[in-house]
Order: C-alpha cells, then structure tokens, then sequence
C-alpha cells in the first residue's frame, strides 16, 4: 500500500530517551516550584494546577500540588496537565540556551528527504503540542518545524489506545492505510495498527540497547534508524 503520510512519536523514536530522562525531565523537576510561584495566577497555568487538585482530592496549596508534579516526572506519567506544564517550562529553557532538542541525524535526514518529496508529516507524542513545537524549533539539526503539517499530543487521547489514532486519521483527512507510524512503543504500534495505520518499530540500540526481535515486536516491521524506512 503506498504511503501518503507520515505520523511520527518523538521520544526514543525521533530523539533519544536519554535527554527527555536526563536534560529536560532534570530541567522540569528543578524549575517547578519557581514556576509555579511566579506563574501559578495566570488561567492558562493555574487550570492545570487545578486540573492535578482535583485529581488529588483537591488539594489547596501549590507546594503540595508541585511535589505531586515532581512524583509524577519521576514515574514519567504521561498526564496531559503535567505535559502542558512542563511545555511551557522547557520555553525557558530553549530561550535562554540552556540545551537544544536532541534528534538522530538520520531521522532530521529523513524528515527533510520525505518532507521534499511531498510527503505530508504529523507529529503524535505525549509531550504537549507547544512542547512539540519547542522541540523540533530548537533542535540540534535547527528550526524543523517547516517540516510538519500538524502536531497532536494527549489531548486527542492515551498513545497505547486505538479511537486516538481514528481521531488523528480523521483530522488528517488521508485513509489510515496510507498512512505510517513510527514509534519505540510496541503497544502505540499495536494501537495504530487496530485503528488500520501501518506501522514500523523504530528499534533504537542507543536507547534499547538489547535488540527487540521474534515475539517482541510483536509483529511491526522493525528497523533501527529512519534510513532504513521505506515509503515507496
Ligand atoms: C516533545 S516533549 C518531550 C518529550 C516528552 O515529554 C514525552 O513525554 C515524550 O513522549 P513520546 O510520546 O514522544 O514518546
Ligand atoms: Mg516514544
């Protein structure tokens, strides 16, 4: 089946792992309580601080809500309120320097590649949509954002369930057999196949350092690097 675009995840897929764990999950976890002091008023903060309360049995001070944030960044909960704040904290970061996006210079390669044969490319990741655009704005191959012709993030539902991929499909407006996932994520994988995409395990050994073969990829075409992606 010809492949008309493509949906990409972001973490251990585009980018290493290593550096959401070790560079912007740090970053997030230090610049919480500050953030929150200085910011916590503004409606666009404050309703997802009031998002976590709630969830929390509404809790009532902010340092109660930042240390369950902070709980939270040590599991790598995927919660759309703390993805939202996180994102607007990395804008820190990116302004100031701090760090870049990292991105393997095969997928930069590629995207560029696909993105100049035409091919129309999504982003689907747990980091929100303006962490997404931060991201590829400030990567280690430059401004990528050009590239992309839509973002979607947890607000179109969880990656490991399939109705998230029929909303993605429905929004792109392009059959979902012609369209590719590319994900670390076994279970995203099997989410995008049930909702009819195809799909490819991109099987990093930077960031999964035993290969995944046999039962483990539970049947996804598998490659290690984008170059190896075929879309024709
Ligand atoms: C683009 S924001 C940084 C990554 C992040 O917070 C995250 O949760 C990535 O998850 P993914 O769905 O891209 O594996
Ligand atoms: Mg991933």
């Amino acid at each position: 089946m010809t492949i008309r675009a493509i949906l990409t995840d972001i973490e251990g897929t585009t980018s290493s792992i290593s550096f959401v764990k070790d560079v912007l999950f740090p970053y997030a976890r230090r610049a919480l309580p500050r953030f929150v002091a200085a910011r916590g008023k503004e409606p666009g903060v404050r309703k997802w601080l009031d998002a976590v309360a709630t969830e929390n049995g509404g809790i009532c001070q902010d340092e109660v809500i930042v240390e369950v944030l902070q709980g939270w960044i040590d599991e790598d909960r995927k919660h759309t309120a703390l993805k939202a704040l996180q994102g607007m904290i990395w804008a820190d970061g990116y302004r100031n320097v701090d760090f870049t996006a990292h991105i393997y210079p095969d997928a930069a390669k590629s995207l560029q590649d696909w993105h100049a044969a035409g091919l129309p490319l999504y982003v689907y990741s747990s980091g929100s949509v303006p962490a997404q655009r931060l991201f590829f704005g400030h990567s280690d191959a430059g401004d990528l954002t050009p590239l992309f012709s839509g973002w979607y993030d947890t607000e179109m539902g969880g990656k490991r369930d399939a109705q998230s991929y029929r909303n993605i499909v429905e929004s792109i407006g392009i059959p979902a057999p012609e369209i590719l996932f590319l994900s670390d994520v076994v279970e995203e994988l099997d989410a995008a196949r049930e909702a009819g995409l195809q799909t490819v395990l991109i099987d990093r050994l930077d960031d999964y350092p035993t290969p995944r073969t046999g039962d483990a990829t539970h049947g996804h075409a598998r490659v290690e690097t984008f170059a190896d992606v075929s879309v024709s």
